[in-house]
């Protein structure tokens, strides 16, 4: 393996802690969690309900601040950024999966993976014409093109949102419980389809599930009890 090939750290979170504070009661959600993303890997967060998962899903993915703690990406501490310059990288460098697809539901298949490339706005129309039609025939749903999302099965507006996703060639996906809400079958479509993408694009993925199961697929898996990332 030549250096360039090597995996290096993308994202390091140092001692990240969660408090919620709701009529004086504070609750610890998380309590000093560290986690290190290498280039080019897949991890699972595995934990039960209410662990606090979810919470440190949407820290990484700066939607939430920490109560104290660092999260570096590329070494860059992304809590020290701009808000304009955290969105920026938001848009550019991360791809989001949710349990329920979070598409917009009045919109085609295509105009939702079209969405994050026109924001970008690095490419132009025909470029994005060529890689949101590339993307949702590699999903299995180039005939649903122009099906709004309302008129999708529950698996095929997964496959859609993991095509929005990738669709700016983020470096990391962040994926909470992606397979949470569809039967056994498309379950493992689904999760197939995130690591060959994933793969293809050599980009990192985190995925956090309650799903002991599906953690079993992953090159490796962490375990986020009473707050704390107990394996690393
Ligand atoms: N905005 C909030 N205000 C107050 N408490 C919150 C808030 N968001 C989450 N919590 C609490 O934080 C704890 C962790 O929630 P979180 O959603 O991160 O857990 P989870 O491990 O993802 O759970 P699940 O697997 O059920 O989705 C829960 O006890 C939840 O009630």
């Amino acid at each position: 393996m030549s250096v360039d090939n090597e995996r290096r750290i993308l994202l390091k979170a140092e001692g990240i802690s969660k408090d919620y504070v709701e009529s004086s009661v504070v609750t610890h959600v998380l309590k000093g969690v560290d986690l290190d993303i290498y280039t080019d890997e897949m991890v699972a967060v595995i934990g039960s309900s209410g662990s606090g998962k979810s919470t440190l899903l949407h820290i990484l993915g700066t939607l939430d601040k920490p109560t104290r703690g660092n999260v570096y990406f590329n070494g860059e501490n992304l809590f020290k950024m701009s808000g304009r310059a955290r969105d920026y990288f938001r848009n550019h460098h991360l791809g989001f999966v949710y349990q329920f697809h979070h598409l917009l539901s009045d919109f085609t298949s295509y105009e939702n993976v079209a969405f994050p490339l026109m924001i970008s706005g690095e490419y132009t129309k025909a470029q994005i014409d060529e890689r949101v039609k590339y993307l949702l025939d590699r999903v299995g749903l180039g005939h649903r093109m122009n099906h709004r999302s309302s008129e999708l099965s529950g698996g095929e507006r997964q496959r859609v949102a993991i095509a929005r996703a990738i669709a700016n060639k983020p470096m990391l996906i962040l994926a909470d419980e992606p397979t949470g809400n569809l039967d056994f079958r498309s379950a493992g479509e689904v999760f197939d389809l995130l690591t060959e993408l994933r793969a293809e694009n050599h980009c990192s993925m985190l995925v956090v599930t309650h799903d002991r199961e599906l953690a079993k697929r992953f090159e490796r898996t962490c375990e986020m009890s009473d707050g704390l990332i107990k394996v690393k």
